[in-house]
């Protein structure tokens, strides 16, 4: 029998997200998510999809850490006969946040590359541990599979030193590797290629925007199929307004805040990393919510709104100024995919860059890439959806079968 198929795992901060693909024809024969790790309400939700009907399966109750997660990740995918003894599965994908510039391709896993990993953890504090224990975990259950890691900064290391580099002294910057690396690259790769392909043309021939609106959320300029500026830099922090992370902010807001309100750096940290952003300005981090409450006159949710969108506008001008042409703004992820208002207010009054928004196309909800755009704007407006885990599944598979 030959191995066909991919386990993906996606550890988040406190989730974890996977997907047992078969690569003959992208089939998924399993999706699931664990969410609230850490938390006295954590919940399992596991959906075997094969042999017809999509039962899900829902485990409520406290799962204390990533390595309890996963394995009852791996007893609830065993019950489908779908486990990780399964002789069928070919390797293990994980998605790692933080390569540094090390990894500029997909690598199979081994000590070095798992130390490397480690090393980065102090750049992708919320993140790269997650990944790691998903790596060890997988690695006990199955010694003998490749472990691969697809990492979100591999993506970005085209990006020219101009865009790349701060403006801060170069030795400091070298001796500590203080540069920008972005992430979400998995995704921001895929949409790109997914929106040439919607545009009818080859990633070569296009210039695209993509927003990456999820909770962590990040913009990308990618000219001819290679990213040449993001909005995340050293770590996931820099950039757009985000669920719980502040994005760009004047550095010595820090130091007031260590000075003046005496505040520690760990409390900083967690103040812009966690208790910012969204649900800093308004209390919510689920733009559902924000916009109810908008709907229903809330000013603050509207402030919020505000800030969210002018940040936004901000990037989409930035990378026009540096992509020269665009052909096209893709918007993806949770925030992207359904959130209407956010794409109408977005665009709005971008019409001299060529932009705009046809209310109907941009009300259409679904699951396939579609054009937003009224037929005359000169940049062509898209809705792609992502799939961090397909893309994550194909590197896998590629590199296990090279
Ligand atoms: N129907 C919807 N309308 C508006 N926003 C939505 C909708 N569904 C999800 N979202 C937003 O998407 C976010 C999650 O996006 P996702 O890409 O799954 O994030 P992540 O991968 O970072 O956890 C939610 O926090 C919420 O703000
Ligand atoms: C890198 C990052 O911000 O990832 P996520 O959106 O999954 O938190
Ligand atoms: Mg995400």
């Amino acid at each position: 029998m030959t191995a066909t198929r991919i386990l993906v795992l996606n550890s988040g901060s406190s989730s974890v997200k996977y997907q047992l693909l078969d690569m003959r024809d992208n089939a998924r024969l399993a999706v699931g998510l664990v969410e609230r790790i850490g938390e006295e309400t954590s919940r399992l939700k596991h959906t075997p999809l094969t042999g017809g009907g999509a039962e899900s399966r829902e485990l409520n109750g406290p799962i204390a850490d990533h390595e309890a997660a996963l394995k009852a990740v791996a007893e609830e995918l065993a019950k489908d006969g779908l486990g990780l003894d399964s002789p069928e599965l070919a390797a293990v994908g994980h998605r790692v946040v933080h390569g540094g510039l090390t990894f500029t391709k997909p690598t199979v896993i081994d000590d070095t590359v798992l130390a490397e990993i480690e090393r980065l953890v102090p750049v992708a504090p919320l993140h790269n541990p997650a990944n790691i224990t998903g790596i060890k975990v997988a690695q006990a259950l199955r010694p003998d599979l490749p472990q691969v890691a697809v990492f979100d900064t591999a993506f970005h290391t085209t990006m020219p030193e101009s865009a790349a580099r701060y403006a801060i002294d170069v030795q400091t910057a070298d001796e500590h590797r203080i540069r920008r690396y972005g992430f979400h690259g998995t995704s921001h790769a895929y949409v790109s290629r997914e929106t040439a392909k919607l545009l009818g043309k080859a990633p070569e021939e296009v210039n695209v925007i993509v927003l990456h609106l999820g909770n962590g959320a990040s913009a990308s300029a990618v000219k001819a199929g290679a990213c040449v500026d993001t909005s995340m830099g050293l770590t996931p922090l820099e950039g757009l307004v985000m669920g719980t992370r502040s994005g760009d902010l004047d550095p010595a807001v820090i130091f007031h805040l260590a000075r003046v309100a005496q505040m520690s750096v760990d409390e900083i940290d967690t103040l812009l990393n966690k208790k910012s952003g969204m649900v800093g300005l308004c209390g919510d981090n689920d733009m559902r919510e924000i916009t109810r409450r908008m709907g229903e006159g809330d000013e603050q949710a509207r402030l919020a709104f505000d800030i969210y969108i002018h940040r936004l506008k901000k990037y989409i001008g930035a990378y026009s100024a540096v992509l020269g042409r665009v052909d096209a703004v893709a918007f993806t992820a949770g925030v992207g995919e359904n959130a209407a208002a956010v794409r109408e207010a977005a665009v709005a009054g971008l019409e001299e860059l060529g932009l705009a928004v046809d209310a109907d196309l941009n009300a259409v909800r679904g699951d396939e890439p579609r054009l937003i755009s009224p037929e005359y704007a000169r940049v062509a407006v898209a809705v792609v959806p992502t799939d961090e885990e397909l893309e994550i599944a194909t590197q896998t598979y590629a590199l296990v079968n090279s």
